[in-house]
């Protein structure tokens, strides 16, 4: 089997997008909320937990995986709790790599919509998940449209399974101030090497390092970022648990949230300009040696670039118009469901780092693959 990109319906009747290597790690992403609820490494082992009890209905959010909270973490702001975007279903796929030489990924974007009604900005928020065997990466775009600075808290909310939380470690927070919300928000600072959750733990890190480890038994989850600069550690605990109807019972045990997030400054992007920050999560999984000949392609971006890179040269000029660095760029199977049109709006947010909009040069075109994908 090679690497395989299908989208199939889902729970409570709703889409999602199911990527699988040829070493068979998965990941399944739901449209709705462009929520991430399975990912498995090639061992066949899940790495994310969703409740028994969790809904998969149109305005409720789906208890587990990898909510996207924006633009508003937990009850810090005006609008909803976590924001408008886990609860609706305006998300469209935009991409899907299924090429058996790159790690396959699903794009998935929200743009004004009903749920934004009362986001006082015009954006797009874009956000891509890629698989590879070990590891699982998921990265945040938001461009603002607006002619006003636009502000925003955010969080990747994800639940990792783990096999009890009262027996795991947590690692990196040493030495870090955070806010307790059971206790108000009052600030504290960890004094311990490694973070044991001992009941109810609800947490918000200001600073944290790129890389945090969660220690599971043998198990080994390494949890990494950039862009955001905190982290949420949560689990409800025995006592709270009870009360909250979307968790299965017991189940309380079988997660811990470890959340990268923007949420002690709010992030600030410019009238035109674009914020990218992601997520990537590594399992520490023996490789076996038969995994060589599946034949999995570590180069398979470096050797797209360098196609890509020979195309644009045999035009034998220094930058090309948008339609004709669109026709080398996007495979013919991705150009199904990423158009000419959706390429230039994407483009419109990279005025930071592209000198003119019209023309692509090489290297605006590598920046662009880097970033977008
Ligand atoms: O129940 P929700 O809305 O999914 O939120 C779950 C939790 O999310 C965490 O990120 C917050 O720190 C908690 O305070 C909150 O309870």
């Amino acid at each position: 089997m090679s690497n395989q990109v299908e989208q199939i319906p889902g729970e409570g009747g709703l889409e999602k997008v199911k990527l699988t290597r040829a070493s068979g790690a998965s990941c399944e992403v739901y449209v709705y909320g462009a929520h991430v609820t399975s990912w498995k490494t090639f061992d066949g082992v899940e790495r994310l937990y969703v409740s028994s009890a969790s809904k998969f209905a149109s305005g409720q959010a789906i208890r587990g995986g990898i909510p996207i909270c924006w633009p508003q973490f937990n009850t810090r702001g005006t609008y909803g709790k976590h924001g408008f975007c886990r609860t609706t279903d305006s998300w469209v796929v935009r991409r899907i790599v299924s090429d058996p030489k790159r790690d396959p990924s699903v794009t998935i974007e929200l743009s004004d919509c009903e749920a934004s009604k009362d986001f006082p900005f015009s954006f797009k928020l874009t956000y891509t998940v890629t698989l590879s065997d070990s590891g699982l990466t998921t990265s945040m775009h938001v461009v603002n449209n607006s002619d006003d600075p636009m502000t925003f808290t955010t969080a990747l909310h994800t639940y990792f399974a783990v096999s009890d939380v009262t027996t795991v470690k947590v690692s990196g927070l040493q030495g870090l101030k955070f806010e307790d919300s059971t206790k108000g928000g009052e600030v504290s600072e960890q004094a311990d090497e490694q973070l044991m959750i001992r009941g109810e733990v609800d947490r918000v890190y200001l600073d944290t390092p790129e890389e945090m480890l969660i220690t599971d038994g043998d198990t080994a989850i390494s949890v990494k970022k950039s862009g955001f600069p905190d982290s949420v550690v949560w689990n409800i605990g025995e006592e709270k648990a009870a009360g909250m109807s979307d968790l299965g019972a017991g189940e309380w045990r079988r997660y811990l949230c470890v959340e990268a997030g923007a949420i002690g400054t709010p992030v600030v992007v410019e009238p035109g300009a674009a914020w990218v920050a992601e997520q990537r999560f590594g399992a520490s999984v023996a490789v076996p040696m038969s995994l060589a000949e599946l034949g999995e392609p570590e180069v398979g971006d470096a050797e797209r670039l360098n196609k890509i890179e020979a195309a644009f040269k045999a035009k034998g000029k220094a930058s090309l118009p948008l339609e004709e660095a669109y026709e080398i760029m996007i495979s013919p199977e991705e150009k199904g469901i990423y158009g000419l049109n959706d390429f230039k709006e994407d483009v419109k947010g990279f005025e930071d780092q592209m000198a003119n909009k019209e023309q692509f040069t090489w290297e605006e075109i590598k920046v662009f693959l880097e970033t977008v994908g």
